[in-house]
C-alpha cells in the first residue's frame, strides 16, 4: 500500500524544518564514535577504575579491550509498581550477555517518580522536571565512556522519555529498551472511577475508596489503564526500540525473563563489535518520529506525548510541533478502545492482538513508514510479531489475522473512529492540546462563563463548598512549566465528571497538564505560551464567555477587542510552589525551560560544531547554552 499523502507531506515538512539541527546531530554522533570498543579511549588508570570490582572473567574481557561492554541504565525503585520488577533484571542481563561473550556493567540508576503517588500532591510539581533530570542522570551513567551498547530499564511517564533523551545524547551507542510489563487485571478502571466519583459526592467512605484503589493497584507491574506509561510502551514498539511484543507481557513470568535475555543479547549484536552496528541516533530519525505520532494517535495515547515526543525528537535534532500532530490526527483512525478511551485495559489489548496487530494494520494501510531502521535491522514489519517461549528462549510467531476482540482492537477497515482524537485548539487564548477520544460527542463544544483559579486546591475548595453546580469553563492558571512545573491536574477529574454527569456543561482550560488517564471531560491543556511567558490566558476574567470547540479547533474568549486590549496580565504569588518538597532545587529548570509546544525542555537543539577548531576548543569561541529555545552563542569576551 502506498504511503498516505498526509504522512508523506508531514514527514517531508519535518525533514526540511529539521535539516540544520539534524545534520548537526549526526555530525556529533560521528564525532563521538571511535573505531573499536569505546573504552579504548580511556587511560589505563580510567580503565582499571572501570573494572576494579568486576569478577575475574569480566575483568579480563574488559582489560583486553576487544569485546563489547553493555551499559545497564535502570529506573528501578519500589515506588513505582511498574519498576519494582526491575530489581532482578541486571543479573539476568549480565548472564545473558556473558552467554554471547561480552560484558554488561550496571552503569547507573536514574530517578523515577510515580505520578500516581504524587497526583494532587506537591511532588507533582517536580514530575515534568524529572524527565530531563532522568536524561541528565542517564548521561552521568554513560559518561564513564566504557560502553559499546546500552539497555534501558524503564516504563513510566517521564522515565522512558527521559531515558531516550539521555540515550540520544549518546546517539552513537545502540540502545534496546527493556520493559517490565503490566500488572494483572484487578478491579476495572471504570469501577474505580465510579467509586471515586461517589467519594467526591460524599457517598463512599475513605475506607471504601482505599479498598477500591487497593484492588485496582494490587501488584507488581504497570497500571493497566492506557495512560502515559503504557503509551510509552506502545511507542517503544512502534519506534522499533523493543524486542517485538515485549511491552505488555506480565512481570515475573518465564516469557518476561526470556524477552529480557533476548533484549540483552540484541544489544550485543547491534554493537560495533557485534557486527550489526545500529546506533540509536540513526534509528530515531524523522520517519521514526512520525511513526511514533501515528501510533500514539491510532491508540488514543497520552496527551503528555505532545510534550515528550517533541522533546525526544529535539534530542535527535528533529523539530516537530502541534500542527504535525493535528494534521496526522485528521487521517489516523482510532484502532483501540483501552481505558480511558473504553472499558478494556492493556491486558485485554494484548490478548486481542497487542502492539504487533496495530503496527501491521497501520503499515498495510500506508500510515506508517516501513523503510525505517530498528534494533532488528531494516524495516518495521519485523515488529509485527508475537513472542512465545521455546524452553527458556523467547521466539516470535506470526500474529493472528483477526483481532481477538473487536470491542478492544479493530482493523483499519473498521476503526472505532476515523480520526486520532487528539487535536490542536487555538485562538485568542493561545495554542492548546485537546484529547477528544474519550470525550462524548455532546461534550465536544462548550461555551460557558469562565471561572478562574490559581491552583487545583482553590478549585476543589469551590467544588466542596457547592459553588460549582453550574455551567462553566474552569481556567486553572499559573500551572505552566515556568510557574510551578506544569503539574497534572488529574485529581480534578472526579469532581468535573460529577458535574458533567449532573448535566452541567463544563470544561477545563489550563497551561498545566492532565494525566494520560484523564478522559471524559473536555480539557484544553498545555496552553502555550503559558501565563508567566506572557500568555493571554492571563487576561481572562471571571464571567468572560469562553468557547472551546473541538469540531473547529477553537479556543476563544468572546470578549470585545477593546476590552481585551485594555486588560493587564493577572498576577499570583507562586512562592509556595517554589519552596518545600525539594522544589527549591529546580529553580534553574523553571528559569530555563522552553514552552510546552517546544517540549518543555531544558536542553538545547543540537547546533553545528564550528568546523574551524577541534571539538575541545569549542569553548574558545563561545558556548551554546539552553535559552528559551532560541539557543544562543555567548560571544567570547576577549
Ligand atoms: O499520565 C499518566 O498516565 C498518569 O500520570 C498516570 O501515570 C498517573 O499515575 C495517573 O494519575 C494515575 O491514574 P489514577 O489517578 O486514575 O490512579
Ligand atoms: S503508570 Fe503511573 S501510577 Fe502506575 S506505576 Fe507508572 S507512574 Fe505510577
Amino acid at each position: 500500500m502506498a504511503l498516505h499523502p498526509v504522512v508523506e507531506s508531514v514527514t517531508k515538512r519535518i525533514i526540511e524544518r529539521s535539516r540544520p539541527s539534524r545534520g548537526a546531530y549526526l555530525a556529533h554522533l560521528d564525532a563521538a564514535r571511535i573505531e573499536g570498543p569505546q573504552r579504548g579511549a580511556l587511560s589505563c588508570t580510567n580503565l582499571a577504575h572501570g573494572f576494579a570490582a568486576f569478577p575475574a572473567n569480566d575483568k579480563l574481557m574488559l582489560k583486553q579491550v576487544k569485546k563489547p561492554s553493555v551499559a545497564i541504565v535502570s529506573a528501578y525503585n519500589d515506588m513505582l509498581s511498574a519498576h519494582q520488577p526491575f530489581e532482578h533484571f541486571p543479573a539476568i542481563i549480565k548472564d545473558a550477555v556473558r552467554d554471547v561473550g561480552a560484558v554488561a556493567q550496571f552503569a547507573g540508576g536514574v530517578p523515577a517518580m510515580c505520578d500516581g503517588v504524587t497526583q494532587g500532591q506537591p511532588g507533582m510539581e517536580l514530575s515534568l522536571f524529572s524527565r530531563d533530570a532522568i536524561a541528565m542522570a542517564t548521561a552521568i551513567a554513560l559518561s564513564h565512556n566504557m560502553f559499546d551498547s546500552a539497555v534501558y530499564l524503564g516504563v513510566c511517564d517521564k522515565i522512558v522519555p527521559g531515558l531516550l533523551i539521555g540515550a540520544l545524547h549518546f546517539g552513537h551507542l545502540p540502545a534496546v529498551f527493556v520493559p517490565a510489563g503490566p500488572m494483572t487485571t484487578g478491579m476495572s478502571n471504570k469501577e474505580k472511577a465510579r467509586i471515586r466519583q461517589l467519594y467526591a459526592q460524599g457517598k463512599a467512605t475513605r475506607d471504601e475508596l482505599l479498598e477500591c484503589e487497593s484492588q485496582s493497584y494490587h501488584g507488581a507491574g504497570t497500571c493497566t489503564f492506557y495512560g502515559t506509561a503504557n503509551s510509552n510502551q506502545m511507542l517503544m514498539e512502534i519506534m522499533g526500540l523493543h524486542m517485538p511484543g515485549a511491552a505488555f507481557i506480565t512481570p515475573g513470568t518465564a516469557l518476561r525473563d526470556g524477552l529480557t535475555r533476548a533484549a540483552a543479547q540484541r544489544a550485543v549484536a547491534i554493537s560495533q563489535q557485534g557486527g550489526s552496528y545500529t546506533p540509536v541516533g540513526q534509528i530515531v530519525d524523522e520517519k521514526c518520529i512520525v511513526n511514533a505520532v501515528v501510533g500514539l494517535l491510532a491508540t488514543g495515547g497520552s496527551t503528555n506525548h505532545t510534550l515528550h515526543l517533541v522533546a525526544i525528537a529535539k534530542a535527535a535534532g528533529i523539530v516537530i510541533d502541534w500542527d504535525d500532530f493535528n494534521e496526522l490526527s485528521g487521517i489516523v483512525p482510532m484502532l483501540t478502545r483501552i481505558y480511558p478511551n473504553g472499558d478494556a485495559d492493556v491486558n485485554h489489548f494484548q490478548a486481542a492482538g497487542g502492539p504487533g496487530f496495530v503496527i501491521r494494520e497501520l503499515l498495510d494501510a500506508g500510515l506508517l513508514h516501513d523503510d525505517v531502521t530498528t534494533i532488528l535491522g531494516k524495516g518495521l514489519r519485523a515488529h509485527c510479531a508475537e513472542p512465545f517461549l521455546d524452553g527458556e528462549k523467547a521466539i516470535w510467531k506470526e500474529l493472528p489475522a483477526q483481532s481477538g476482540d473487536d470491542s478492544v482492537l479493530r482493523p483499519v477497515a473498521q476503526p472505532f473512529a476515523q480520526d486520532g482524537g487528539m487535536i490542536l485548539v487555538k485562538g485568542n487564548l493561545g495554542r492548546a492540546v485537546m484529547k477528544i477520544s474519550a470525550v462524548k460527542e455532546q461534550h465536544r463544544v462548550v461555551e460557558a462563563p469562565a471561572l478562574t483559579f490559581n491552583s487545583q486546591e482553590d478549585f476543589m475548595h469551590a467544588y466542596t463548598a457547592g459553588k460549582l453546580d453550574r455551567d462553566f469553563v474552569a481556567v486553572i492558571r499559573f500551572q505552566g512549566p515556568r510557574a510551578n512545573g506544569m503539574p497534572e491536574l488529574h485529581a480534578l477529574t472526579p469532581a468535573l465528571a460529577n458535574l458533567q454527569d449532573a448535566g452541567r456543561h463544563v470544561a477545563l482550560v489550563t497551561d498545566g497538564r492532565m494525566s494520560g488517564a484523564s478522559g471524559k471531560v473536555p480539557a484544553a491543556i498545555h496552553v502555550s505560551p503559558e501565563i508567566l511567558a506572557g500568555g493571554p490566558l492571563g487576561l481572562v476574567r471571571d464571567g468572560d464567555i469562553i468557547r472551546l470547540d473541538a469540531t473547529t479547533g477553537t479556543l476563544e474568549a468572546l470578549v470585545p477587542a477593546a476590552v481585551w486590549a485594555a486588560r493587564s496580565q493577572a498576577t499570583a504569588d507562586l512562592s509556595s510552589s517554589h519552596i518545600g518538597m525539594g522544589r527549591e532545587l529546580f529553580t534553574m529548570f523553571r528559569n530555563a525551560i522552553s514552552e510546552a509546544e517546544k517540549g518543555a525542555t531544558t536542553f538545547p537543539l543540537p547546533s553545528p560544531i564550528p568546523t574551524t577548531v577541534p571539538l575541545h576548543d569549542a569553548a574558545d569561541i563561545g558556548d551554546t547554552v539552553p535559552g528559551s529555545d532560541e539557543d544562543f552563542l555567548i560571544k567570547n569576551p576577549k
